[in-house]
């Protein structure tokens, strides 16, 4: 559905804030961007929705052109911005039907009163912008998004600064986008959201892409667990009858480090028999920790700024 071909973007100031991006997103997948301030997030999906050049790359939204073949690549899209223009006089559904009519698209009435029914905003079709409150403007920001029934939907921190409760009814409401086929491109600071949506996540910093992993495989390395155990007496070498656990053993003999993953794994983990065959193989230990590494460590490890 979008195809991101070595892709880079240095700004008139001499700033280089893409380099080289390469990504592919399928068709009805929930993709989510994850990167920290300024690491080049908004600068990507300008460049897709036509709204900022790219210095050098290609880009293909459906197999359209994005440059080239710029009004049929620009029909597929839908996107969220992160805040609302001024239109404050406007009534909602004005504002929405008017959206439609920029990309060309012929009334359609009842396709309005649905996607406004499914952000609950049908009841304030008549409301001026200005008497929304924040929670809705936010949702009438998905309507405009929608308004000319977008096969791809590029929300730009689409939960920023809004409460529990209507963060999750975005989540709800753009499960249902992806269950009617709508390709969903999110950019966002919370690792929860990540976890809770995506089907694929990316994480992106200084312009790079330095991951692009399922949510599945990432959730596997988030069930990694460590039991580290301090031993009384220095080791030379792990005895071959614990050979079967991988144990790691550290530079000064004094550490053993044993991994397990706790998602998909079938049973308990051995930790009882570990330690009964420790002790039969006259290991004392002095102390045991037990350590999980989360999505959130392992996006703060990636993204940590090099000394
Ligand atoms: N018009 C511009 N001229 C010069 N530099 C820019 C311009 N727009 C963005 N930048 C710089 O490019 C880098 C990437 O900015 P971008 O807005 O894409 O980051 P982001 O990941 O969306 O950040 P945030 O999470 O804060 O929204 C930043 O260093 C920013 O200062």
């Amino acid at each position: 559905m979008v195809s991101v071909r070595h892709l880079s973007k240095t700004y008139a100031s001499g700033h280089s804030a893409l380099k080289n991006i390469n990504l592919e997103i399928a068709r009805g997948e929930i993709f989510a961007l994850l990167g920290p301030n300024g690491a080049g997030k908004t600068t990507l999906i300008s460049i897709i929705c036509g709204l900022v050049n790219a210095s050098a790359g290609e880009v293909r939204v459906a197999g359209h052109h994005i440059v080239t073949d710029y009004r049929a690549a620009r029909a597929c899209i839908g996107l969220v911005p992160q805040e609302l223009a001024t239109e404050s006089f406007e009534t909602v559904v004005d504002a929405v039907s008017f959206s439609r009519g920029l990309f060309g698209k012929a009334a359609n009435p009842a396709y309005i009163e649905q996607v406004l029914k499914s952000l609950s905003l049908w009841e304030k079709r008549d409301a001026r912008i200005m008497t929304l409150s924040g929670g809705m403007k936010r949702r009438l920001l998905i309507a405009k998004a929608l308004s000319h029934e977008p096969e791809v939907l590029f929300l730009d921190e689409p939960t920023a600064g809004v409460d529990v409760e209507l963060r999750r009814d975005m989540w709800r409401l753009v499960r249902g986008l992806k269950a009617q086929g709508t390709t969903i491109i999110l950019t966002t600071h919370y690792i929860e959201e990540a976890e809770e949506m995506a089907d694929r996540v990316g994480v992106i910093n200084r312009g790079e892409i330095i991951l692009v992993e399922e949510k599945a495989a990432l959730m596997r390395k988030l069930g990694q667990k460590q039991l580290a155990i301090e031993l009384s007496a220095p080791l030379a070498a792990v005895p071959e009858a614990l050979s079967s656990y991988h144990l790691a053993l550290s530079g000064d003999g004094l550490h053993l480090t044993y991994s397990y993953g706790v998602d998909g794994a079938v049973g308990e983990p051995p930790i009882a028999r570990l330690l009964a065959d420790l002790s039969a193989a006259g290991i004392a230990f002095d102390d045991l920790r037990t350590a999980q590494s989360s999505l959130e460590d392992i996006f703060v490890s990636l993204v940590r700024p090099q000394s």
